[in-house]
């Protein structure tokens, strides 16, 4: 998108919480790969969608600085709860202290581990699933989830678009890009599930269970 888009619609949408604007320059500041970010319109879209949603448990697997999470959280119905899991055991002390400290943070439990081990784990019913964790391990994650996604749940994938490389026709792609291309597949034919494809950033995947 160009430039001039981009600003028109950052000012034309909700204002981005002073509470995520703070998180978003930290991260860029403090950490590697700061893209990860959502960042204010994904961070909007996110909470947008999940208000409509108003899930009482949500699943998140990637939570990096914790932006996502946040925003996922404003959307939960009265008692709900978010649970995230994160891989990098660095970052935990910073997201207990994001969650400890922010709007909504007190409903967010934070799981530090490998997402495809902890799933398993959780013994909940999920409204509401977001993929962003492992790019490779999106097929994966969807099977693991998908048994314990409510009939009429919602699973959010990001990044499926993968900067559109999951149309180039190259033969020897890399690992992600191969198996982006094989979760869209893989969702767009699946019988329990209804898909569309959203290019915002590097692609949404907005997917209900039947
Ligand atoms: C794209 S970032 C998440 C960004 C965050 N959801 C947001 O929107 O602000 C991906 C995160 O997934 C984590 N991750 C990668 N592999 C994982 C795995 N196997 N299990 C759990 N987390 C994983 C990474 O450490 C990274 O922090």
């Amino acid at each position: 998108m160009c430039d001039n888009l981009d600003d028109y619609i950052l000012s034309h949408i909700s204002a981005e919480p002073e509470h995520l604007k703070r998180l978003y320059r930290r991260t860029h500041l403090r950490h590697l790969y700061p893209r990860m970010c959502s960042g204010h319109l994904q961070g909007r879209m996110l909470s947008m969608l999940s208000s409509m949603i108003k899930p009482q448990r949500i699943l998140e697997l990637g939570a990096y600085t914790g932006y996502s999470a946040l925003c996922l959280a404003e959307g939960l119905a009265k008692d709900g709860q978010l649970h995230t899991i994160e891989v990098d055991d660095e970052m935990e002390d910073e997201l207990l202290e994001l969650f400890a400290t922010s709007p909504g943070g007190d409903r967010i439990t934070l799981h530090i581990g490998d997402a495809e081990e902890i799933i398993a784990t959780i013994d909940e019913i999920w409204d509401l699933v977001y993929i962003d964790a492992n790019k490779r391990r999106y097929v994966e994650y969807l099977d693991l989830v998908l048994p314990r996604l409510r009939r009429g749940g919602f699973i959010i994938a990001d990044n499926t678009l993968w900067d559109g490389k999951v149309t180039d026709t190259v033969a020897n792609h890399d690992a992600q890009t191969v198996a982006l291309d094989r979760f869209n597949t893989y969702v767009a034919s699946h019988p329990e599930l209804e898909t569309v494809i959203i290019p915002l950033r590097d692609g949404l995947t907005l997917i209900r269970r039947k």
